[in-house]
């Protein structure tokens, strides 16, 4: 980049999208996180290469920035954008990485000439792994779309949409995804207790077999369902499980459908 990037909130996500950015010297011509906070997450308060301040106050009167970044709480973002409307001019593309606001809603306190993409990544974005989905307006030049997906690809993979109300699919699914995995450990972990086992035997186990199944599946490239079957010996332990599991009626695909559903449904409800 030949100009700094803002980044508007540095917690958990803006934070770990910075890391990645420090680490791949994107941000070389300088970073400002703007963040009410005392220190920043994942030890970034100690990093070199970009300035933290508290407040859009607190920047050079004469910034000129190449990108900004919001990464606030979408619920914070009516009291926190209009101190960044000063720099809705060409050449300063607009990067939101919250969920339900829409470009309307950028729009609507930007100005329509403002370029926006509308993102949503997802916390594996912290070590490189994340998958970011991401939609443009049409102010948005060729070159500014092609710096976005740069940045964005310090967090892991890049997919574009042209139709925005799929950002909200995508948050459903791939956003709050990690959650859904995430408490799958712990129903794991808790049924290999309900069947006899300690419970610190029974969360080693659970943690370690989603990390790595997942690990399997990203480096074998196979198809989930192969790897699944893969695991599956004809009337075998597994397909005893997966009766119970792949139930149509009460087991996992109808939860999840319901669970997709309703991340997607309240992600259109932040759109404000
Ligand atoms: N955590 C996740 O898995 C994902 C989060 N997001 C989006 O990322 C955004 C941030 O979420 P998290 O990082 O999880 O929340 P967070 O609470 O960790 O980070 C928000 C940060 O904004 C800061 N902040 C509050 N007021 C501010 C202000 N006036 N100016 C500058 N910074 C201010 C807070 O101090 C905090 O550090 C949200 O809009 C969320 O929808 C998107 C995808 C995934
Ligand atoms: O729960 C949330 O609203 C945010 C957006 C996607 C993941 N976390």
């Amino acid at each position: 980049m030949e100009r700094p990037l803002l980044l508007v909130g540095c917690g958990k996500m803006g934070g770990a999208l910075l890391e990645g950015w420090l680490k791949s010297g994107i941000v070389a011509a300088g970073a400002y996180a703007i963040d009410p906070s005392d220190s920043l997450p994942y030890g970034l308060s100690d990093k070199p290469g970009f300035s933290h301040v508290k407040d859009a106050a607190d920047l050079p009167a004469d910034l000129h920035p190449q990108v900004v970044v919001l990464a606030v709480k979408p619920q914070a973002m009516d009291a926190v954008i209009g101190a960044y409307g000063r720099f809705a001019k060409p050449g300063t593309l607009f990067v939101s990485v919250a969920a339900g606001k829409t470009i309307g809603y950028f729009e609507r306190h930007l100005g329509a000439n403002a370029a926006i993409v509308r993102t949503i990544p997802n916390t594996p974005a912290a070590i490189g792994r994340g998958i970011t989905g991401c939609t443009a307006n049409p102010n948005v030049a060729d070159a500014e779309r092609a710096m976005a997906e740069l940045l964005l690809q310090a967090a892991g993979e890049v997919i574009w949409v042209e139709d925005e109300a799929l950002i909200d699919s995508v948050t459903g699914l791939a956003g709050s995804g990690p959650a859904y995995v995430f408490h799958m450990v712990e129903a794991m972990a808790a049924a290999g207790e309900k069947v006899g086992l300690p419970a610190d035997i029974a969360m080693k186990l659970a943690r370690a077999t989603v990390a790595g199944a997942g690990e399997l599946m990203r480096v074998t490239g196979e198809e989930a369902s192969v790897l699944r079957q893969n695991v599956t010996s004809p009337n075998g332990t597994t397909y005893a499980g997966l009766q119970v599991l792949m139930d149509p009626a009460t087991g996992l695909p109808p939860l999840m459908e319901r669970t997709v559903a309703a991340a997607t449904k309240r992600s259109r409800e932040l759109a404000g």
